[in-house]
């Protein structure tokens, strides 16, 4: 079954108050996401990816189209709070900049709090939700006394990419929308990521839409693959459908560059 259905979305910037300028971010894109299922958007930057989740993730309303999550049209049929914290429970970011997501202000842990408190069936007391919050970290690799307390700017890029994914442990959301999540980091890192999400994909089984530059990750990691190119899917498909027979002179280009991907994959 599909859990997320994208139909003939459409975003179109208007720039400058009196000679409007358009910008056409996303054309007509349309694809579907099931249960389990690990979807890449690929593309060059300014291609539409990051427009594309940000509709998806109900940030950002659409020219036209629309955006069905469990068959509902996220735009139309969500009206009020209650359903909108629903949402939210159930379609997780993360985001490409691990430092955007923090603020400087508060404890790192703050993030993972605010996952408690979208919880439905929320723990009885403090010290349960902060058990929660350390066996969240354990799982991602991160032994809780190292980042507990600590302020964003006192800890690693890895370990705040971590801690996203951490929040999405706690929160089992059934859609994860991940925008270049391991862009920021080092490579060992990096790998370990991808492995995070695949196992989220095992244990829970969260439909992910991983958005990338690099048509290499995405080979590796998913189901389907759509190229996005100036705001449109130019090629669609199962990974080796996309890079061993590409049609489009795009995917192409993108497909000739993956060689040197696959070397530094292999350094993950
Ligand atoms: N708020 C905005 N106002 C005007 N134009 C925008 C806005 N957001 C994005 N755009 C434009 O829409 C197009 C698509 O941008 P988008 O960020 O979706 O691309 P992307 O594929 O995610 O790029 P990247 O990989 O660099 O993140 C670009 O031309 C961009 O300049």
């Amino acid at each position: 079954m599909s859990r997320l259905v994208v139909k003939n979305l459409t975003k179109i910037f208007s720039l400058g108050f009196f000679s409007k300028r358009r910008i056409e971010a996303v054309k007509n894109v349309s694809f579907e996401v099931k249960e389990k299922e690990i979807v890449s958007l690929v593309g060059e930057s300014g291609s539409g990816k990051t427009t594309t989740a940000k509709m998806i993730l109900r940030l950002l309303p659409p020219t036209s189209g629309e955006i069905y999550f469990e068959g509902k049209d996220i735009w139309k049929d969500i009206k009020d709070r209650e359903s909108l914290v629903e949402f939210r429970r159930k379609v997780h970011a993360v985001f490409q900049d691990p430092f955007a997501s923090y603020n400087p202000f508060y404890p790192v842990e703050r993030t993972l709090w605010q996952a408690i408190s979208l919880l439905e069936n929320k723990p009885s007391n403090k010290k349960e939700a902060l058990e929660l919050i350390k066996e969240s970290l354990f799982r991602v690799g991160i032994d809780p006394k190292d980042v507990l307390g600590k302020y964003p700017h006192q800890i690693s890029g890895g370990q705040k990419q971590r801690i996203m994914i951490a929040r999405c442990w706690i929160l089992r959301p059934l859609l994860i929308v991940a925008d270049e999540p391991t862009s920021m980091i080092d490579a060992s890192s990096r790998g370990g990521i991808i492995k995070l999400l695949e196992e989220l994909r095992e244990e829970q089984g969260t439909s992910i839409i991983f958005i990338t530059h690099d048509l290499g990750l995405a080979y590796y990691v998913s189901d389907n693959i759509f190229v996005m190119k100036n705001g449109e899917i130019v090629e669609r498909g199962h990974p080796d459908k996309v890079v061993l027979e590409p049609t489009h002179e795009y995917t192409k280009l993108l497909v000739g560059s993956i060689p040197k991907l696959y070397r530094k994959l292999e350094d993950l």
